[in-house]
């Protein structure tokens, strides 16, 4: 299976991802606050694209269960992520909205939020975006799995909630997306294939930059898009 064969592929990004400063500071409770508030600036907005993606993706279905299944995970993704940022603000106790007030697309987020659209506005086959947003809930997934068996987070511990959110509630997500993508995999041509592939690995590439992106603050330079 195609999906199978990707997560393996992956998992020596996502281990690197794990290693990386914004997960180990996570883990041990030591993450910068600035860090952190850079991340939810720019995950509100990623989140964000990640619904209005769901709806080109609608637009794309002629299946009554894909459609259904989209709008839930719209539904989802509008309402039941917000806990998993609110551990967050919590943890570096701002209000969420002030963090969130000043986000921006920035570079690596703009990077990874423009390689899904790129597949949604230029393939009608939902499974070449669908493999580019997969490693969305996959990887924090994979994550907050390995955070939650190598580690005991005590019960005060700030980040705590972050990681049982993640472990717990993107397997329907997650089993969708995969047999959407596994099932269209079957009747493409080879090239075809091979983009669902690039697509997938890329996006696990991105999460990693997405968390660097927020451990060093990572801004554009010359583009100051409130003026
Ligand atoms: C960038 C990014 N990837 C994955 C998730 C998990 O939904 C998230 N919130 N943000």
């Amino acid at each position: 299976m195609l999906t199978e064969e990707l997560r393996n592929e992956a998992e020596p990004i996502i281990e690197a991802i794990y290693n990386d400063t914004f997960i180990q500071g996570l883990i041990h409770g030591n993450i910068d606050a600035a860090a952190v508030i850079h991340y939810l600036r720019a995950d509100s907005l990623y989140l964000e694209e990640f619904a209005n993606l769901y709806a080109m993706l609608i637009a794309k279905s002629d299946s009554k269960d894909t459609v259904k299944f989209l709008l839930s995970q719209m539904e989802f993704l509008l309402e039941g992520e917000s806990e998993a940022h609110a551990v967050l603000a919590q943890a570096v106790d701002m209000p969420y909205e002030d963090i969130i007030r000043d986000g921006a697309w920035y570079p690596s987020a703009d990077h990874y939020i423009k390689h899904m659209y790129f597949n949604a506005f230029s393939r009608e086959n939902i499974a070449f975006t669908l493999s580019a947003m997969a490693p969305c809930p996959y990887v924090y997934r994979r994550i907050a799995e390995k955070a939650m068996a190598r580690h005991t987070f005590e019960a005060g511990h700030p980040y705590r909630g972050w990681f049982e959110f993640y472990a717990r509630d993107m397997d329907d997500t997650l089993d969708v997306m995969l047999t959407i993508i596994d099932n269209e995999a079957e009747r493409m041509p080879a090239e075809d294939m091979k983009q669902l592939r690039r697509n997938f690995i890329e996006s696990v590439e991105h999460e990693r930059r997405f968390f660097n992106m927020a451990a060093t603050k990572e801004r554009w330079m010359e583009v100051d898009v409130h003026a």
